[in-house]
């Protein structure tokens, strides 16, 4: 057992999860490159990373481009281009380019060694039956003893000679190492399945609670969708545009204010969308900003009072778009902003679908887009723009209905929501891994992935359950047999090992 518990260790070790870092670092101080280890670098200093080197420090790029392989966490092996301000992470690779970093985490607190910490956790982990069986072990053991002591009582009063070897046999034979070695090899087996196609497992008892899943409810951005919107649309109220102020100065605030969100709406009021690249937004000062999860921001430039959201947010009538823009209370301007499904979105609800699951989207976003865009999808009931406090509130419902929940959402301001779900799924990429609070963490992004943890959440728990009654009968038949004298005690060795063997085996198939 204990021997396992070592291996299964080495195991996870070896896996791709904890690839080893280099120690030092190309450290900049003063525009000259020293190397330095990396247990003496600190957040904020500045690494030069070239090509082709492993990363060992957590950051941000200030300088350069370049691309990098992030497999090590998210299981993707395609290359990542990284620009000025994206962050680059521990453990992947920089292929081409060259660039510097602002180191914001090194050794513990990197995402690698928070990913490592959570899936060791994971590997001491029992659901409720496989406690049983360990109950069952530490009993059988005190029982074979006694078992044994009793047999060779028996056999010395019957026949002496044969009463060692007999007893032997007995204690041999009913050794419960199968019994032991039935659930912590196939969660070792399909943690490491799963963490190799980008799936983490924040949550050992959520992932067996994935087995009563009857509902599976998704946001809408970022989840069903790739969460990469464009404006399709766009309508001027011209009489309601502040004096002296000109559509491109507007166009030029909403895109301050948007700065500060990390909605990902945000991202489609960028200078280049908004085609406002050669405005010059350096005088302008941007005040109280207030962002509002769920609803949209607010803040003043040059004494205008802006508010960008949805129509509840702004106070305005609700139409068919989705952001509104008040100035001084006035409506000023309204964008559709729309996005894509994502490529997977179709095949992995018809898999949900034919396992029987109920599945539901309930979004905050309230445009007519919104229902038209999974219109195609098997969904058994769509909502628009949900609060996040009615989402909650909905998955609650469900639950008293005695419904069991697996929420899927973006991760990106729905802790509460993620929370109030029995089993909660974020999809990420790499960067976002330890921002998220969900039971279970996609982290290469693939929608398919809720579909792969199902399934082998099921197939886990059938071959755990396999395992145990393969073990437990395979004890409590040789018992008797061995009792009566029938085992030498080189075949009572040979039964006990090849039982440990199947048992092992049956759990290697979780190993794809
Ligand atoms: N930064 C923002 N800029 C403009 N509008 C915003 C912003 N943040 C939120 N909103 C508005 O609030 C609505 C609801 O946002 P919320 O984050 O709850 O949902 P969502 O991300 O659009 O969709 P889902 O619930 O499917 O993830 C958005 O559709 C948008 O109209
Ligand atoms: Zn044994």
């Amino acid at each position: 057992m204990l021997s396992f518990r070592a291996k299964s260790k080495a195991i996870l070790s070896n896996s791709n999860l904890s690839a080893s870092l280099p120690s030092t670092v190309n450290k900049v101080t003063d525009d000259t490159e020293t190397t330095v280890l990396v247990k003496d670098i600190v957040i904020g200093d500045l690494v030069n990373i070239k090509a082709g080197e492993k990363i060992a420090i957590d950051g941000v790029i200030v300088d350069g481009q370049t691309q990098v392989n992030e497999s090590v966490l998210t299981g993707e092996f395609a290359p990542i281009r990284k620009m000025k301000h994206d962050t680059v992470l521990a453990g992947s690779v920089n292929s081409d380019g060259f660039v510097t970093v602002k180191v914001t985490a090194v050794g513990q607190d990197t995402a690698l060694s928070e990913i490592n910490a959570m899936q060791e956790s994971f590997a001491d982990f029992k659901p409720k039956y496989s406690q049983v069986a360990d109950r069952v072990a530490h009993w059988f053991v005190l029982a074979q003893l006694v078992i044994s002591v009793i047999t060779y009582v028996f056999w010395s009063q019957t026949s002496p000679a044969d009463a060692l070897w007999i007893s032997l046999s007995v204690l041999v034979a009913t050794c419960p190492c199968a019994l032991s070695l039935a659930t912590p090899t196939a969660y070792t087996c399909v943690l490491s399945t799963l963490s190799k196609s980008g799936i983490l497992i924040k949550d050992a008892i959520a992932f067996d609670r994935l087995n009563h899943i009857d509902t599976v409810i998704f946001d809408k951005t970022g989840t069903l969708s790739e969460g990469k919107f464009s404006i399709t649309k766009v309508i001027w109220e011209n009489e309601n545009i502040p004096n002296g102020v000109t559509e491109t100065k507007i166009l030029s605030y909403i895109h301050l204010l948007e700065k500060y969100s990390e909605h990902p709406i945000s991202k489609a009021f960028s200078k280049e969308a908004l085609k406002i690249d050669m405005i010059d937004t350096s005088n302008d000062k941007v005040f109280n900003v207030d962002v509002v999860m769920g609803k949209g921001i607010s803040g003043k430039i040059n004494s205008l009072n802006i508010k960008i959201g949805s129509a509840e947010f702004c106070g305005v009538e609700a139409s068919d778009v989705n952001v509104y823009v008040v100035i001084n209370d006035k409506l000023v301007v309204r964008f559709l902003a729309e996005d894509k499904l994502r490529e997977d979105a179709q095949k992995t609800l018809n898999a949900l679908n034919e396992l029987g699951k109920n599945l539901i989207m309930l979004t905050g976003d309230s445009s007519i887009h919104a229902a038209k865009l999974v219109h195609s999808l098997p969904l058994k009931e769509v909502r628009t723009g949900c609060s996040p406090k009615f989402k909650a509130n909905y998955i609650q419902e469900l639950q008293k209905q005695g419904q069991s929940t697996l929420m899927v959402g973006d991760g990106i301001n729905d802790a509460p929501v993620l929370a109030s779900s029995d089993v909660s799924l974020a999809m990420g990429d790499g960067a976002d891994i330890t921002k998220q609070v969900a039971d279970v963490i996609v982290a290469n992004n693939s929608l398919n992935a809720v579909a792969t943890l199902l399934e082998n959440a099921a197939k886990t728990r059938r071959i755990i359950k396999q395992n145990l009654y393969w073990a437990l009968v395979y004890n409590l038949s040789i018992l008797p047999v061995a009792m009566m004298g029938f085992v030498p005690p080189y075949i009572a060795v040979i039964g006990m090992s090849a039982s440990s063997i199947i048992v092992v085996s049956n759990s290697l198939r979780l190993l794809k």
